[in-house]
């Protein structure tokens, strides 16, 4: 099998049937975003640390105002002065509140790029988060321009990759990628890793749980020194996961939220309806036509059924589109970037986008299908309510199992799922204002 077809096969995004048990974990993460009110930017926490205050590179500083980021977030706080002086870090904290600030920022600070040398590798689960990834390298580098950041990813030509890594003009610092097309450019000696100095896995728990996935990140970290820095990330990290994220670390700052409770995301409403598979699509028309929104992502549990649920929106003048690991990856791309641009309101999809993707105006998720597994379910709604803002999400249950999976999610993260109303919710509740 050529190596091309071997990485088609990692291609994990639309494994929506994964399970990974889970047990209690304990945090003080608490959210001083949704605390202080839902204005995205305005988090202050308790002990009130500045951007400042981390003795950045004036270069990134600049960055720092220009993304207008006022107040480092709590996982900020914790995670960021530590981080910048080399500490391995093994790191939960929940969804959308900044965790990929912390890697991007602490690893622009301590790079001293030297031509030809990879100094940064940042491994995530799925293409669009590791170009999503890419482009915020390039927002918090852009007063660094000796530093190039390249993303590497299955599903496109591997020759354009190593045009990139031959020319010195274009080979990167930094290289975000997926572990399948990493491990083939570093299996293959195009790309060599002897010099890094920062091992980043971001959605670690993902990354790892399966074996294939893992021995790629395996063979990968083989090839980079032993003495580097090694940065994991996540919203959920069980009990199962730690030990195998801290096999590839030396003393790490160790950040949990141990207490499950406080993942849930307060300015997120949260509302299931019980209804028959079939009465789904009526259902989902009435909720597009009575809610209001600025963005929503609707998440279904295989590419064929984002295809037709995507055909049917569109036949019925819902302007939608779909992304599921089906589609070519440069389309894939394409519309990634066309709904983060707004082009599209209304984004049908399977798990490629359950995790890390950041959308600003997302503020309604809906699950048509509900996922088989509670954390998956934080995931899938954490991509409404960004930032400590407010949002709505609404679960479909339509049978046994989706019951069974409704009552998991709301005895461990404590958080109410009520039916949805029948008099609808008040746009004020769940839009910014
Ligand atoms: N200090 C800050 N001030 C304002 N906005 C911020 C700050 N830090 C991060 N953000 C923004 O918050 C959003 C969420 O950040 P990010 O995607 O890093 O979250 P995350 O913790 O990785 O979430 P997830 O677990 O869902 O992947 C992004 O749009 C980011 O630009």
């Amino acid at each position: 099998m050529s190596h091309e077809n071997e990485e088609e096969l990692l291609d994990y995004s639309d494994s929506e049937e994964i399970t990974l048990p889970i047990t209690a974990v304990t945090t003080d993460d608490t959210s001083a975003a949704e605390e202080n009110g839902d204005k995205k930017g305005s988090y202050v926490g308790i002990h009130s640390t500045g951007f400042r205050d981390f003795l950045l590179k004036p270069e990134l500083s600049r960055a720092i105002v220009d993304c207008g980021f006022e107040h480092p977030s709590e996982v900020q706080q914790v995670c960021i002065p530590q981080s910048i002086l080399g500490t391995d870090v093994l790191c939960q904290a929940k969804s959308g509140l900044g965790k990929t600030a912390v890697f991007v920022l602490s690893t622009l600070q301590q790079l001293d790029p030297v031509p030809g040398e990879v100094s940064v590798v940042v491994l995530c689960h799925t293409r669009e988060l590791a170009y999503q990834i890419k482009n915020e390298y390039a927002r918090f580098s852009k007063y660094l321009p000796d530093v190039r950041t390249s993303v590497f990813y299955g599903g496109t030509p591997i020759t354009k990759d190593i045009e990139i890594i031959k020319n010195k003009d274009t080979a990167p610092h930094i290289v975000v990628a997926t572990p399948g097309r990493l491990n083939a450019l570093v299996r293959d000696k195009y790309l060599r890793l002897s010099n890094v100095k920062t091992f980043v896995i971001d959605e670690c728990d993902k990354v790892l749980e399966t074996v294939d996935m893992r021995r790629d990140v395996q063979e990968i970290f083989r090839a980079t020194p032993h003495q580097k820095q090694v940065m994991m990330f996540s919203a959920t990290l069980s009990q199962e996961i730690r030990p195998i994220c801290k096999k590839f670390m030396q003393n790490p700052l160790e950040i949990y939220v141990d207490d499950e409770t406080k993942l849930t995301l307060h300015g997120l409403q949260q509302y299931y309806v019980k209804l028959e598979e079939r009465e789904k699509n009526r259902k989902l028309s009435e909720l597009l036509d009575s809610l209001e929104f600025n963005q929503v992502i609707i998440f279904v549990k295989s590419t064929n059924r984002a295809n037709e649920l995507n055909k049917l929106l569109n036949d019925c003048n819902f302007p939608s589109i779909a992304v599921h690991s089906g589609i070519p990856q440069e389309e894939r791309i394409a519309r990634y970037k066309s709904f983060k641009e707004f082009n599209k309101r209304i984004c049908v999809s399977t798990d490629v986008f359950g995790r890390g993707i950041d959308i600003e105006r997302i503020n309604l998720a809906i699950n048509y299908d509900l996922p088989s597994e509670a954390d998956q379910y934080l995931h899938r709604v954490g991509r409404a309510g960004r930032f400590g803002t407010k949002g709505l999400a609404v679960s479909f249950v339509s049978s046994e199992d989706d019951t069974k999976v409704l009552e998991k999610i709301q005895e461990r993260f404590e958080v109410n799922i009520a039916p949805f109303p029948e008099e609808g919710v008040d746009p004020t509740t769940y839009m910014q204002t």
